[in-house]
């Protein structure tokens, strides 16, 4: 800032000066005038004088004030930045450093839920190359100064809009402390209810080589190998301690057969912070799917799944449009994030949002020659590329910066598939694809029976899960669910995972009730879903205002709000849709409630005041 000040005083100081001598001109040399031109010349010279020393003056005040102002909004500017509730809990969770019998690995006490995705934000600011600079550099400085983010601090969020405190605590602090959020579970005790494991010195001395090359695929991530050497990575000395972890590995160690990772570990603040500012080592297409989308590498190995802005967010999907030719949108991939969170449900990757530079952070250190290739200036000077994948991979729809910054999601990795293979599953809702076809449970009313009779959905919870995912879906307007899938390890007796959100939240002013099919046919609901919707439409915790202060902890809430105020009314309305389907469902049928809350104690019933209702 100094240096700042102390140029623009100087180039003020030249500019008046310079104006000041010019004003003066030359005089006649006509000797007749020269006493009344010397009279004139010294009443110049005096009316400089004054002039140069009222324009001193008035620089001076000028200098003050410029100052004054500087100094202004770089304390707004900083109370922007602090807004955010960005902390970074102590590494030290109660985890034990033997995962294999840890009943303890998320037990800890010591995150608010507010940690859970807590990260920083940026100012709001123009998207330009300066700002971008100026906040990556502030990731980092911020780190240390902000660890103790206050209580008024966190009351701040996106524009300045105060959240609103109940009792001193938020909505959706108290959404996070409500028992329903807090439901006793069975212990994970068993090796096989952990998706991975770290080997204790133990295992290594009594297993054979066939393990440890297993073990060693870690570092060495075969599936999403880029073209890159392994320069840049940092060396691995993680050992059974799990200090030594990197968030990312301490997430792969915390997936469970129940939940991809538990709301109040404090590892999860840890990764979405890592996530939003790690340096970036690579970047590469990620082939599979559709569209186009970018895996990152960082130097400790860590992995993320990178989708670019590819419209404004605002923009509303065009009604005439299938939902398979849809674009895909970062911040559906944030929100989608969240909203399951809020749901209670913990079944998508972390996502986070991040500025990132194109040229700097893409095109010039990719190694991905297709991608490379795909690099042009546009017309009124911004960075774009268009990669190469099946659809809309052209310079007709090409993914631009402004002129360099550019707006990503990037989603926390899943293990890779040689270490955790998983199963994709084809959902028996699944869409026709086809713009003249309808599929057989768009035609047939009694679908619903034929898919309860067939395995998975005729044992445990898969229907169940796999209608907790339409509401999901149904609440941020997704239609392009056709597969979801599981780990193998867990079997059928596992959460589903949701992954690739990219076309939710395409259309606030329209809802898809066929997104609900399976509820509406199957009539069948957990009851821990149910009670957190209910809980959802309550005005202490409406789902809009927890949905708005989650999304604030996001890093790019500080340029604009993930979702307008329109989509998360939207999820209010759709929020009423569901639980008037619910209940037209228990007027017709019985047993429409599957009870998962067989630990469910009855002196919540008082406080819930929910059970009237649902019953
Ligand atoms: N966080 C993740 N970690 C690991 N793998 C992932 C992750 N997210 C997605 N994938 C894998 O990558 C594949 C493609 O991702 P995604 O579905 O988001 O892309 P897409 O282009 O939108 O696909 P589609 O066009 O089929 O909808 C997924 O099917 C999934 O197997
Ligand atoms: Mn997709």
């Amino acid at each position: 800032m100094p240096i700042h000040t102390g140029s623009v005083t100087a180039a003020a100081a030249g500019a008046t000066g310079f104006n000041a001598f010019k004003d003066s001109g030359p005089l006649s040399l006509e000797r007749e005038k020269e006493v009344v031109e010397g009279r004139e010349r010294e009443g110049l010279r005096c009316m400089v004088r004054q002039y140069l020393g009222r324009s001193t003056r008035s620089i001076y005040l000028g200098l003050a004030f410029l100052s004054l102002a500087l100094h202004l909004l770089l304390a707004l500017f900083c109370l922007s930045v602090l807004q955010t509730a960005c902390f970074l809990p102590t590494s030290s969770s109660s985890s034990s450093s033997t995962p294999r019998t840890d009943t303890q690995r998320h037990q800890s006490n010591t995150s608010s839920s507010l940690a859970a995705s807590s990260s920083h934000k940026l100012p709001t600011s123009p998207q330009n190359e300066e700002h971008h600079k100026l906040n990556v550099v502030l990731h980092h400085k911020e780190r240390d100064s902000l660890s103790g983010t206050t209580e008024r601090e966190k009351k701040l969020i996106g524009d300045g809009k105060l959240i609103q405190k109940v009792n001193g605590r938020s909505k959706l602090e108290a959404l996070f402390e409500h028992p329903l959020y807090n439901l006793p579970h069975p212990e994970l005790l068993q090796e096989d209810d952990w998706l991975l494991r770290v080997k204790t010195h133990e295992d290594a001395r009594e297993t054979g080589s066939e393990e440890e090359e297993k073990e060693d695929s870690i570092t060495n991530d075969s599936q999403w190998q880029s073209a890159s050497q392994e320069e840049g990575y940092d060396e691995v000395d993680w050992t059974s301690n799990v200090e030594t972890h990197p968030p990312w590995l301490r997430f792969h160690l915390g997936i469970s057969r129940r939940e991809l990772y538990n709301r109040k570990d404090p590892n999860l603040a840890q990764l979405t912070h890592y996530l939003a500012t790690q340096h970036i080592l690579s970047a590469v297409q990620k082939t599979g799917g559709t569209q186009l989308k970018l895996l990152i590498s960082f130097s400790n190995h860590g992995q993320a799944l990178l989708k670019p802005m590819k419209q404004s967010r605002d923009a509303e999907t065009d009604a005439n449009l299938f939902y398979f030719s849809d674009f895909e949108r970062h911040n559906a991939e944030i929100s989608a994030f969240h909203l399951d969170r809020l749901l209670g449900f913990n079944r998508i990757p972390p996502v986070v949002g991040r500025l990132i530079d194109v040229t700097t952070e893409i095109r010039e250190i990719t190694t991905d020659h297709r991608l490379s290739r795909t690099f042009f200036t546009s017309p009124v000077g911004n960075v774009c590329f268009y990669g190469q994948c099946e659809y809309y991979c052209s310079t007709e729809n090409p993914v631009c910066g402004q002129p360099h910054a550019l707006e990503v999601s990037l989603a926390a990795m899943l293990p890779d598939l040689t270490l955790a293979p998983r199963r994709s599953w084809r959902s028996p809702w699944r869409r026709s694809y086809s713009r003249t076809k309808l599929a057989q449970w768009e035609k047939d009313p009694t679908y619903c029976d034929t898919v309860k009779q067939t395995l998975p959905y005729n044992h445990g919870t898969r229907l169940v899960d796999l209608i907790d995912m339409a509401i999901l879906d149904f609440l941020m307007s997704n239609m392009d669910r056709h597969h979801y899938e599981t780990f193998e390890k867990f079997g059928n007796e596992t959460f589903l995972l949701h992954l690739d959100n990219g076309r939710a939240f395409g259309r606030h002013s329209r809802d898809e009730p066929s997104i609900l099919a399976p509820l509406q046919q199957c009539c069948r609901i957990r009851r821990s879903t149910l009670f957190r919707l209910h809980l959802l439409s309550l005005p202490g915790f409406r789902l809009s205002d927890v949905m708005r202060e989650s999304l604030a902890q996001d890093p790019l809430a500080g340029v604009a709000p993930l979702l307008s105020e329109l989509h998360l009314s939207a999820l209010d309305r759709r929020l009423a849709t569901v639980l008037q389907v619910v209940q037209m469902c228990q007027r017709h049928h019985k047993d429409v409630i599957y009870n998962d809350m067989e630990g469910y104690d009855k002196e919540y019933d008082q406080e819930l005041n929910l059970e009237k209702k649902v019953q």
